[in-house]
C-alpha cells in the first residue's frame, strides 16, 4: 500500500520518542503559522497519546519559541461532565501543559461542561460550541486526534450515528460505547476542513486500529479513516505501526 501524496505515515522508536517528535513537530507547525498570519489554530485531543504530547511539550525549552498569546486553542470532543472533573479533556490539558503557558484566556475555547450555561443539554452545548466556531474565521491549522484501539477519533465511534452527521460542525454524542456516555464532538466534515490533521498512536492496543483504519475508506466502520486534512499526517510507533504494510510507513 503506498498512501496518497497527501497523506504520510511517520514511525517512532516508542511512545516517549513520539511523544518528543509530535511536540517538536507542533512548535514548528505554530511558528510557521505565525510566520506567515500572526496567529496559529490548533485542535487538541484527549487520551494517552495526546496527553503526552503535551506533556513532551511541557518540557521542551523550545516552547519558548511559541508565541503562546496568539496560539487559538479548540477542542476536538469533550467528555461531558462538570468543570474542572479529572476526566474532561480539558482538565487533563492544563494539568499536562496549559497552566504552564502565557495564553490569551479570550483565544482558550474549551468545549462546555455538563454545569456550565448549557446545562446538562448536551444538544444545546454541542450547538453553542458550532456557534463559538463559526465565530473565529481561518480553518484549523493543526488537529490533532488520538486514535482509540477501536478507531475512534475525538468522539466519533465506529457504527455509532454521530460518525454520520454531516449537516453541522459539533454534535452531540450520546450512548458512546466508551464512557463517559455523553460528550461532544467535532464532526468529519469539521476535522476534514483543517489544513492539517495528526493522528497519534501509540502502542501495541492501536496496532489493529491503525492496520484497519489505514487499509480502508470506510469511516463508519473506522472512523479515523474519515479523518482526513489538506494534508494528514499519521504519528505512530514501531509497536502500533506493526500491523501496517512497510511501504505505507516511513521512518520518523
Ligand atoms: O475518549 C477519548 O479517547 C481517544 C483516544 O484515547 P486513548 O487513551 O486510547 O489514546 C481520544 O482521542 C479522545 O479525544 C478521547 O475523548
Amino acid at each position: 500500500m503506498t498512501p496518497p501524496p497527501d497523506l504520510a505515515v511517520l514511525v517512532h522508536r516508542d511512545k516517549e520518542l513520539m511523544a518528543h517528535a509530535a511536540a517538536a513537530r507542533l512548535i514548528t507547525a505554530i511558528t510557521d503559522a505565525q510566520a506567515a498570519s500572526g496567529s496559529a489554530s490548533v485542535v487538541l485531543t484527549g487520551g494517552r497519546n495526546g496527553n503526552g504530547l503535551l506533556a513532551a511539550l511541557a518540557g521542551s525549552p523550545a516552547r519558548e519559541a511559541v508565541d503562546w498569546h496568539h496560539v487559538e486553542l479548540w477542542w476536538g470532543d469533550e467528555r461531558f461532565l462538570p468543570d474542572g472533573h479529572p476526566d474532561r479533556n480539558h482538565t487533563q490539558a492544563r494539568e499536562a501543559l496549559l497552566d504552564a503557558l502565557p495564553l490569551d484566556a479570550r483565544r482558550v475555547h474549551p468545549m462546555p461542561a455538563s454545569d456550565g450555561p448549557h446545562g446538562g443539554d448536551p444538544e444545546a452545548a454541542a450547538a453553542a460550541y458550532a456557534a463559538e466556531l463559526a465565530a473565529v474565521p481561518g480553518p484549523f491549522d493543526v488537529l490533532l486526534l488520538g486514535v482509540g484501539p477501536d478507531t475512534h477519533v475525538a468522539s466519533l465511534f465506529p457504527g455509532h450515528p454521530a460518525v454520520r452527521v454531516t449537516d453541522r460542525t459539533v454534535t452531540a454524542v450520546t450512548e458512546a460505547p466508551k464512557p463517559p456516555p455523553t460528550r461532544i464532538s467535532l464532526t468529519l466534515p469539521a476535522i476534514r476542513s483543517a489544513r492539517e490533521v495528526w493522528l497519534l498512536a501509540a502502542g501495541e492496543d492501536k496496532a489493529e486500529a491503525a492496520a484497519t483504519a489505514l487499509g480502508t475508506d470506510d469511516a463508519t466502520r473506522a472512523p479515523a479513516s474519515g479523518a482526513r486534512g489538506a494534508r494528514t499526517l499519521w504519528l505512530l510507533d514501531e509497536a502500533a505501526a506493526a500491523g501496517i504494510p512497510q511501504a505505507a510507513a516511513s521512518d520518523g
